[in-house]
């Protein structure tokens, strides 16, 4: 378990983080990956184990999910005009913050392009596409992104096991487009994010949750990109 996966982290370089007025900024780390995998998890441990500002995205408050995966047509425009702007106005109040303090979410917005591509017809995603690239384009961008992948079981395993109610029915077939569409976009990440390190975890075989050794093998992974806060001790 211990050992390093075909895809996990390299040692090379972390490209250092500007902000909009190209000045060096702090540490901005943000994990992605398809629904359930454990970014939330994730980052909350990053923040407990770095000592970063933990930015989390607004589900409890999203009056539009259960909706959404009750008709996923009917309510799919709705769904990723919230979650855009939801985004966007979080990521306007990091930009305050990053100058002086680390920042972990358990969410990058490139996730709107993945989800609105699989949930809008294609002449609204060409519509959506265009407000994304205005809007995102002076936004704080993160300078590590850690991908976390995993099988179509292993997802579905930890969205049970999560128990929200909205997600219990949740169509095998959109899970899998939705993993699907992350390994592509993630083939091509280094191209896309040249802003960014990218690192990937095997969520299948790493549970961080559960298994020490997994937790010491992830924190030891990330310490080799991610400087923590000041006054920050090794908890290990
Ligand atoms: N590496 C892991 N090994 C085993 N269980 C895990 C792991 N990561 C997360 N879990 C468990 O899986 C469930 C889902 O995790 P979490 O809520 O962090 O996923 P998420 O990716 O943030 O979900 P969402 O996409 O809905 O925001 C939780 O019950 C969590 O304890
Ligand atoms: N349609 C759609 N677009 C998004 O940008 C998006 N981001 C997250 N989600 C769903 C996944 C989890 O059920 C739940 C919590 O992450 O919300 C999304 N759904």
């Amino acid at each position: 378990m211990s050992q390093a996966h075909p895809l996990s982290p390299d040692t090379a370089p972390t490209p250092h983080s500007r902000n909009s007025e190209g000045t060096s900024a702090q540490t901005f780390v943000a994990v992605e990956g398809p629904i359930g995998v454990g970014k939330t998890t994730l980052a909350t441990l990053i923040h407990e184990e770095f000592g970063y500002h933990l930015l989390l995205e607004t589900v409890a408050d999203n009056p539009i999910l259960p909706l959404f995966y009750r008709d996923r047509e009917r309510w799919a425009l709705h769904i990723e005009t919230f979650f855009l702007v939801d985004r966007i106005e979080q990521l306007e109040r990091t930009r305050e913050l990053l100058p002086h303090t680390p920042v972990v979410s358990d969410y990058h917005i490139l996730k709107n392009l993945i989800f609105s591509r699989e949930n809008l017809p294609p002449r609204k995603f060409a519509k959506y596409e265009t407000l994304y690239r205005i809007y995102t384009e002076d936004l704080p961008r993160p300078n590590v992104i850690v991908y976390l992948r995993a099988s179509l079981a292993t997802l579905q395993y930890r969205i049970a096991l999560r128990g929200r109610e909205y997600e219990k029915d949740m169509d095998p077939a959109y899970l899998e487009r939705i993993r699907l569409a992350y390994e592509a976009y993630f083939a091509d990440a280094p191209r896309r994010h040249p802003e960014a390190k990218i690192l990937t975890f095997d969520g299948d075989s790493l549970d961080f949750v559960h298994d020490p050794e997994a937790y010491r093998f992830v924190m030891a992974e990330l310490e080799k990109h991610l400087p923590r806060a000041l006054g920050r001790e090794v908890r290990r």
